[in-house]
């Protein structure tokens, strides 16, 4: 039976500093992201967010605790194999897109893929491929300075997308944007997301981005302590069937 595509955090803990001064970023999560799920997390700033994003994307490694993905626990992998990793099966969008200023749309969208080894014609057509779906033709050889906060968002979701990764992971990725647009762009990553059957982790502040999400999860203090899903909002924020309640995390 092949592992499964479930991205699986146990008892994962992240403390930094040194024996005089810590900061424990992480005190113990526990966490399943289903494949094809999407899930939002918030939390006030310093609960967490980014370092278990980090953790589950093997950015950063546990001080305790696994992360296991397609079966394999990534955090004692080598870091060339947990980079090569990274390559291969998951795509990333950051708040403000992280573009390469000098390239146009269509070679930032590509270069996942030219990392990876493929040629550069057939990694720009498929690059041209994403950017078509995502909403941006006609503007493939456009700079990112030539293009709006959202536009620029959507080259950043293509370049995320265009590897075929197993999970998708956005940090903020609306923060930099106003309203509108940043709906725009939650639509479009959770659209992309679904139609390839990828997993979504989104770290956002923002209530309206977490409601594109099929889970919520809430952190305080470097723990998960609620957990609801969005179209059950309207029923008390109710816990998902079978996870404890905040208090027994
Ligand atoms: N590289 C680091 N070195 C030392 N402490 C760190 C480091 N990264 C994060 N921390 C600390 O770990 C805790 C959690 O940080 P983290 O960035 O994960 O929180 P967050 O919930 O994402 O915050 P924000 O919403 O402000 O981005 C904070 O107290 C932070 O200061």
């Amino acid at each position: 039976m092949p592992p499964t595509r479930d991205l699986v955090a146990h008892a994962v803990t992240k403390t930094y500093g040194s024996a005089s001064s810590t900061t424990t970023a992480l005190a113990g999560v526990d966490l399943t992201v289903r494949a094809g799920e999407s899930v939002a997390v918030m939390g006030p700033s310093g609960s967490g967010k980014s370092t278990l994003l980090h953790c589950l994307a093997g950015v950063v490694r546990p001080t305790s605790g696994e992360v296991v993905w397609r079966g394999r626990p990534i955090g004692s992998l080598p870091d060339a194999a947990r980079t090569a990793l990274r390559r291969t099966d998951f795509g990333f969008v950051f708040q403000s897109g992280q573009l390469l200023p000098e390239l146009p749309a269509e070679e930032n969208a590509a270069l996942p893929l030219m990392l990876r080894g493929v040629g550069r014609a057939e990694a720009v057509t498929a690059a041209r491929g994403w950017l078509g779906r995502l909403g941006l033709q006609g503007m493939e050889s456009r700079r990112p300075g030539e293009l709006s906060g959202g536009q620029a968002q959507r080259v950043a979701i293509a370049r995320a997308m265009v590897a075929s990764p197993g999970v998708i992971f956005a940090d903020e990725p609306t923060g930099a944007l106003d309203q509108t647009s940043g709906r725009e762009v939650l639509e479009v990553l959770t659209g992309a997301a679904r139609s390839t059957g990828a997993s979504l982790v989104v770290v956002t502040h923002d209530e309206q981005v977490a409601a594109w999400c099929g889970r919520v999860i809430g952190m305080r203090d470097g723990r998960i302590v609620s957990e609801h899903r969005p179209d059950e909002r309207g029923h008390g924020q109710a816990s998902v069937a079978g996870a404890p309640p905040a208090t027994a995390r």
